[in-house]
Order: C-alpha cells, then sequence, then structure tokens
C-alpha cells in the first residue's frame, strides 16, 4: 500500500529544464508543483471530507444530546438505526478516508515533492557557469539547495494538512452554528475578522523575518565552509581565532534576527490566546442565554460548547501551521536568490555540435575585462593554425588564464569573437566544445571519489585497459598502485580525498594529466602543467607530453620557459593585449620583453612581477615558483 502511494509521482521523470525560472514565488512553486496536480487534487477532496466529518460529528453529538431528553426506552426504536449507522461510519470509513488523506500527504506529497526540488534545482546549479559559482560560496549554494526542498514540502504539508482543513472547518462551523441559530454565528465571525487580521499581521511579518533568519544562516554556512574548505591557509597563518571571529561575527547575525523572528512568534501567541478566550465566551455565553431564554435546546448548548472549544483547541495549531506555512515560503525565498538564478551563459536555441575538423583558432578583436574598467584581455586579435604548438607567457595578472577560460567558454566575451574551425564559440554546444579540449592545470583538484573515477572522468566509456595506459603515460601507475585509503581500498580504488587533498601536488598533477590523455581531444591546453612535478618525473613527463602534442593544437602557459622555448610560437601577453608574437629565437633577437624574461631566468625559472626590480624578483625565483614565477 505503501508503495502505490510513494510511487505516485517519479521526482526523477523527465522534464524540460527552464533556463529563466519565474523569480515570483508563488509560480515558482507551481513549476515544481506541475506533476503533483493529480496528488494536489485529491489532498484537498480529502481534506475538506476530514473537516466535514469533523463538523458532521460535533452535530451528531449535540444530536445524541437532544434524544438524551426523550423516552430511554424509545430510543433504540426510533433512532437505532441511525445510531447503528454512525457506529459503522466511525469504525470504519472514518478511519478509511483518514488513511488516505495520510497516505497521499506523508507517503506521495512528502517524500516526493522536495526530491524532485532537490533534483531539479541541483540540475539547474550545476549548469551555471564557473563564472556564476565564483561570485558566491560554495558552502552558502549547497546550503540552499539543502534547506529549500523540506521548505516547499512543508508548505505543500501545511496547505493540505492545516489549512485546507481549518478553512472547510470553520465555514462547517458556521453553517453548524447558523443552522442552531443564526444569532450565535455573530460571536463567531467577529472573531474570525480578528483571527483573520491577526494571521495577515503574523503573516506580513514571518515571512521577512524567517527570510533573514535563512539568510544569515546561509551566511553562517558559507563562511564555516569556507573555513573548513581552506584549513590549510588557516592553520598556516594560526588563524583559528580570526576565522572564529569571523564566522561568530555571521553567527550573532544569525542570532538577531532569529529573536527577531521568536519575538513575532511570542506576540502572536499572546494576542491568539485573547481572542480565543473572547470566542468561547462569547459563543458559549451566547447560547447559554438563549437556553435560558428557551430559545436553544440543551443539544445546541452542547454543539456549540464543543465546536468552540475544539476551535479553541485547534486555532493554536492553524497558527502555527499558518506561521511556518509562511516562515517556510521564508526560507523558499531565500533558497530561490540561488534556485531561481536564469543561466545566463546558455547554448544558443540554434546551437549545433562543434565541427571540431582542424583545431584552428582565431581570437578576433576580444576583450574580456570581468565586468570592470581594467584587467583580464583587451582587443586580442590572433590566430592559431590547426596544430600550432604555441607558449603562452606573461606576467603575473596578464590574461594568460582568462584567455584560456574563455576559449572553453567558462566566460562569455564582453567583445569580440572567438573561432574553432571557423565556428563561434558561443553558438556551438558548450558540451561539443568542451569535449573537443583537453586541458591540464597548474591546480588540478581532483573530485572525492577514486582514482579510477577521477581517470575516467575524462572518457567514461573507456577500458580499463586504456585506463591504464593513460596512466603509465602520465607516469602515475606505479604510485598509483601504493595507495591505500583508510577505507583499506587499494590502487585503481583508493579514494582521493576531497579535491584530491590525500595525494601530493605531482600527483595531483599526473591523475589530472592521465584524464586528459585519455580525453584525447584535439585541441590541448597546458595551464602550467608541470609546475607541482620534481625535475626528474617532469623530464619523464615532458616526453609523454610532446607525444600528446602531436598533431594537435596546444596552447601551453608556462612560467618556466624552458618548458615552452621549442614551441612554435610564443605569445607574450602584457596588460591584456598581446605584446610580443614570433618563435624563441625571433623573440630572444628582438630584445624585448620575452629576452628580459629569458634573461633573467635562473635555472630554468623566469621572474617575475616587477621585472624592474632585479633583487626583489631574484630572491622570489629562489624560493617560489608559483605566484612570482613568471
Ligand atoms: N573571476 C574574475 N573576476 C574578476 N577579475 C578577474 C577574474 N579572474 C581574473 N581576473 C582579473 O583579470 C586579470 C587577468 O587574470 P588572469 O588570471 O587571466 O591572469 P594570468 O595571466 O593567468 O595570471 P597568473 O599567471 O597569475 O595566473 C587580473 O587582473 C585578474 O585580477
Amino acid at each position: 500500500m505503501f508503495r502505490f502511494f510513494e510511487n505516485l509521482v517519479d521526482p526523477y521523470a523527465p522534464y524540460s529544464p527552464n533556463d529563466t525560472p519565474p523569480r515570483r514565488l508563488l509560480p515558482f512553486l507551481f513549476q515544481y508543483a506541475r506533476p503533483f496536480r493529480g496528488v494536489f487534487v485529491l489532498a484537498t477532496v480529502t481534506s475538506v471530507l476530514t473537516a466535514s466529518i469533523e463538523i458532521g460529528l460535533i452535530a451528531a453529538m449535540g444530536w445524541v444530546v437532544d434524544i438524551l431528553e426523550g423516552d430511554p426506552a424509545q430510543v433504540w426504536g426510533a433512532h437505532g438505526l441511525t445510531l447503528m449507522a454512525l457506529g459503522f461510519f466511525l469504525l470504519f470509513l472514518r478511519p478509511l478516508l483518514n488513511a488516505l488523506d495520510v497516505a497521499l500527504l506523508n507517503q506521495a506529497i512528502m517524500p516526493n515533492l522536495g526530491t524532485l526540488i532537490r533534483y531539479r534545482a541541483h540540475a539547474h546549479v550545476l549548469r551555471q557557469s564557473v563564472g556564476w559559482f565564483e561570485n558566491d560560496f560554495a558552502g552558502r549554494i549547497a546550503n540552499r539547495i539543502m534547506q529549500t526542498p523540506p521548505a516547499a514540502g512543508e508548505v505543500a504539508f501545511q496547505t493540505f494538512d492545516a489549512v485546507t482543513f481549518s478553512l472547510a472547518y470553520i465555514v462547517g462551523a458556521v453553517l453548524l452554528l447558523g443552522d442552531s441559530d443564526p444569532r450565535l454565528t455573530i460571536p463567531l465571525l467577529g472573531w474570525m475578522i480578528l483571527y483573520g487580521l491577526l494571521i495577515r499581521w503574523t503573516v506580513r511579518n514571518v515571512s521577512p523575518a524567517s527570510k533573514a533568519s535563512a539568510d544569515a544562516r546561509s551566511l553562517v554556512t558559507g563562511r564555516v565552509v569556507d573555513a573548513y574548505t581552506n584549513v590549510q591557509s588557516v592553520k598556516m597563518f594560526a588563524h583559528d581565532d580570526r576565522e572564529l571571529d569571523y564566522a561568530k561575527e555571521a553567527i550573532e547575525k544569525a542570532r538577531q534576527t532569529f529573536m527577531r523572528e521568536m519575538r513575532l512568534y511570542t506576540t502572536m501567541d499572546l494576542a491568539l490566546n485573547a481572542l480565543n478566550g473572547l470566542l468561547v465566551v462569547g459563543v458559549v455565553g451566547l447560547a447559554l442565554t438563549l437556553w435560558m431564554q428557551g430559545n436553544a435546546t440543551a443539544g445546541v448548548v452542547a454543539a456549540a460548547t464543543a465546536l468552540v472549544l475544539r476551535l479553541n483547541a485547534m486555532t493554536g495549531w492553524i497558527m502555527w501551521a499558518t506561521t511556518s506555512l509562511f516562515r517556510e515560503l521564508g526560507i523558499v525565498q531565500e533558497g530561490m536568490e540561488t534556485i531561481a538564478q536564469p543561466i545566463t551563459l546558455r547554448d544558443t536555441p540554434d546551437a549545433q555540435p562543434l565541427r571540431l575538423t582542424d583545431g584552428r583558432i582565431e581570437l578576433k578583436v576580444l576583450s574580456h575585462h570581468y565586468g570592470q574598467a581594467s584587467g583580464g584581455l583587451d582587443h586580442v586579435t590572433l590566430t592559431i593554425p590547426a596544430g600550432q604548438k604555441v607558449g603562452l607567457v606573461g606576467r603575473s595578472g596578464a590574461g594568460k588564464s582568462t584567455l584560456v577560460k574563455l576559449l572553453l567558454r567558462f566566460y562569455d566575451p564582453e567583445a569580440g569573437q572567438i573561432l574553432i574551425d571557423g565556428q563561434d564559440v558561443t553558438r556551438v554546444t558548450q558540451a561539443s566544445l568542451r569535449e573537443g579540449i583537453g586541458m591540464v592545470q597548474q591546480d588540478s583538484s581532483l573530485l572525492h571519489r577514486s582514482v579510477r573515477d577521477n581517470i575516467l572522468y575524462g572518457r567514461p566509456d573507456a577500458t580499463e585497459a586504456e585506463m591504464i595506459a593513460a596512466a603509465r603515460q602520465a607516469h602515475a601507475h606505479d604510485f598509483i598502485l601504493g595507495l591505500r585509503d583508510a577505507e583499506g581500498r587499494a590502487g585503481y580504488d583508493a579514494q582521493v580525498g576531497e579535491r584530491g587533498v590525500k595525494l601530493s601536488g605531482g600527483q595531483r598533477q599526473r591523475i589530472s594529466l592521465a584524464r586528459v590523455i585519455l580525453k584525447n581531444a584535439p585541441i590541448l591546453l597546458l595551464d602550467e602543467a608541470t609546475s607541482a612535478l620534481d625535475s626528474e618525473v617532469e623530464a619523464a613527463i615532458q616526453d609523454t607530453l610532446y607525444g600528446m602534442m602531436e598533431g594537435k593544437t596546444v596552447i601551453a602557459i608556462a612560467h618556466r620557459l624552458s618548458t615552452i622555448a621549442h614551441m612554435d610560437r610564443i605569445l607574450v601577453l602584457d596588460g591584456g593585449r598581446i605584446a610580443e608574437d614570433g618563435p624563441h629565437e625571433v623573440l630572444l633577437a628582438r630584445g624585448g620583453l620575452y629576452a628580459s624574461f629569458w634573461a633573467r631566468q635562473s635555472g630554468g625559472f623566469l621572474a617575475l612581477d616587477h621585472p624592474e626590480d632585479d633583487t626583489d624578483t631574484d630572491t622570489a625565483t629562489d624560493t617560489d615558483s608559483g605566484e612570482a614565477a613568471e
């Protein structure tokens, strides 16, 4: 029985993703609720029926009190059949309806609605561009993906469990009292107006307060996760206390917003109690007066009393349900700041797969300043013929990585065009573009999975033998065989830890090299691909790299000029522009920037951020081949 209801809606059913999700709350929720339409209609019906039955039972109780006033000997004869029908209804039909109501809520809606939202929200966020992720905390994004779905589930639950039920119940109460004596509805209607006003006040204040709270909580998660992911820097600079203070600031903000929210609930509770007192005194007092005047039966007084006492008990629950509904709506609204953001970098509707025939790359007056006045790339025009090997050098911040990221379409250029084999990279599908490009980065972070999964990331359908061959080529096979993780998994099955932290930098770089070897894409981008390797391994890997470059168009960013000196062509970027362009010897002979870089190389390293300043840069060269060495 459970399974039937649990399978009523498939949260993973195919759907057409929406690049621009609605920015308003209700349309946003409705888009996720669409697959649940049938279930929601049924839940509304059962909820209304359940409320009507509650009212019916109270009416029946009044009726029973009235028949008690008659002759006991006559009761069975006159009302036996009705009483038996009532018993049958209570014993069998009511539990059945109740079971249907609960199963729809607990089995069909609750587990599936949250799952559907989480799955689709994650799918949406995954489609965001690299630039989008750079502008936020990963922890905050994750927090929103985690807390929005249960909040939306709670909204649905309260809507059917409390709101629909209580509305139906209150309407039923008015009808029942009106039927007994219309005057009895006067205090009830008065109460309803005040109660409505109280709910309106609460709702208006609770949603923003809860959104502020949720916002503050997400910030806490963002800061906490930021400290955990960068724990090495935290420890290295002995900044535990600073980090704690930084988090405390956010934690305190969360406490302040939470306190503001809780004040609302206390005020609401006090007002509700006062209102309920008025209701009981009003209705029961009036019913008693009518009875004393002989205008109402004992049954009417009993039913009216039962009704308001039940209402009295229910209002707290309704109020709680209504506020939790709006509190959860506030959380959903906060989550929407992440989940409802449009995908700005997307495939054009007519995007075709990239047809990579030769691997010719053209940049046409390409500019990208990350939305700022300077930085990035500035008016770069360039043609790289198919199969050419290009070395890209320049000072730190010259725009080398920007060029590579634009080529991969991690961002859309602010001006100009990039063509690969004559096709504009913004007009082909992103998947096909990135399939055609292999990239090895300086900071090769791996996924928290097994070595095998990480290498196969380059080509998931590769065979075991192909994967091992790639690892061998990257000089990774031997050390991989020696790996063993904390759970005893060894070799290719060993887990590499978050971002590959359980491996050395050189090991990480070799694994990421193996996956690019496996991918075997026609265009190769190397961003300091061997920077983390010791010279012995590097020498061996250089051979592998030269082998890999065979027949491919290559752009290699290098800080160590010796690794690119033999390339067909060297491009020197300076301040986002191409300063020099030509083979090693020609550039050396020209005596410009490249020649000065080369001259300043010591032991194969090149200096630096400030080539004018000899003393500083030479020191940096000796100690740091990363940032300082260009
Ligand atoms: N995501 C970003 N948002 C804003 N500005 C950025 C971003 N990425 C890079 N920049 C800016 O663009 C300029 C070029 O950066 P880029 O990373 O391309 O330099 P680079 O030549 O690769 O430097 P390095 O050798 O240090 O890696 C820098 O001034 C940098 O501050």
